[in-house]
């Protein structure tokens, strides 16, 4: 069995903050505003796997307005979701994420956040892509007022 889901976030920047995008730290001068680490693209991610699974979306799972996610760590979160996909007996197909973002520039990045999503979903390297895009300095991204991010995974029947 196959199964397909997308996923999409925006968060502010904000100053003060650290930027983690990927479930790592990325220097810059400032992060992104949110309840929880902010980090817009496992929150893309863990709504594709949400979606993938017909299983709603993440403020439903882990709401703004309750207080324990308050700084939670986004990849915290995914892992939680990504068992549930385990526990239904699915492995990851393969993933595809977009950041948009006019700044900072995350191909030196992008090797380490491949690396620490396939360690989140257990999965092998060859089975996530991870780029980046700009919006030519149009819109909200352009004005770099906040990132974007979006995500499409494709789930399996797991063979054990
Ligand atoms: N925040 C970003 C945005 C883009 N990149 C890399 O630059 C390439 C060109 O981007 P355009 O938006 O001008 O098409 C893009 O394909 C990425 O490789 C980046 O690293 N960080
Ligand atoms: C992750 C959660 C929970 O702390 O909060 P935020 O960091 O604000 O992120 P968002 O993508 O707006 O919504 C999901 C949330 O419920």
């Amino acid at each position: 069995m196959i199964r397909v889901g997308q996923g999409f976030d925006v968060h502010q920047f904000a100053e003060g903050r650290p930027l983690i995008l990927g479930g790592i730290n990325i220097p810059h001068p400032r992060g992104l505003a949110g309840h929880s680490d902010a980090d817009v693209l496992l929150h893309a991610i863990t709504d594709a796997v949400l979606g993938a699974l017909a299983k709603g979306d993440i403020g439903t799972h882990f709401p703004d307005t309750d207080p324990s996610y308050e700084g939670a760590d986004s990849a915290v979160l995914l892992q939680r979701v990504w068992k549930m996909a385990e526990e239904k007996g699915y492995a990851l197909g393969n993933l595809d994420a977009t950041v948009i973002a006019q700044r900072p520039k995350m191909a030196p990045h992008i090797p380490r956040i491949r690396e620490r999503v396939a360690d989140l979903l257990k999965a092998d390297l060859s089975d996530i892509n991870i780029k980046a895009t700009t919006t030519e300095r149009l819109g909200f991204t352009g004005r770099e007022e906040g990132i974007a991010a979006m995500a499409v995974v494709c789930l399996v029947t797991s063979q054990s």
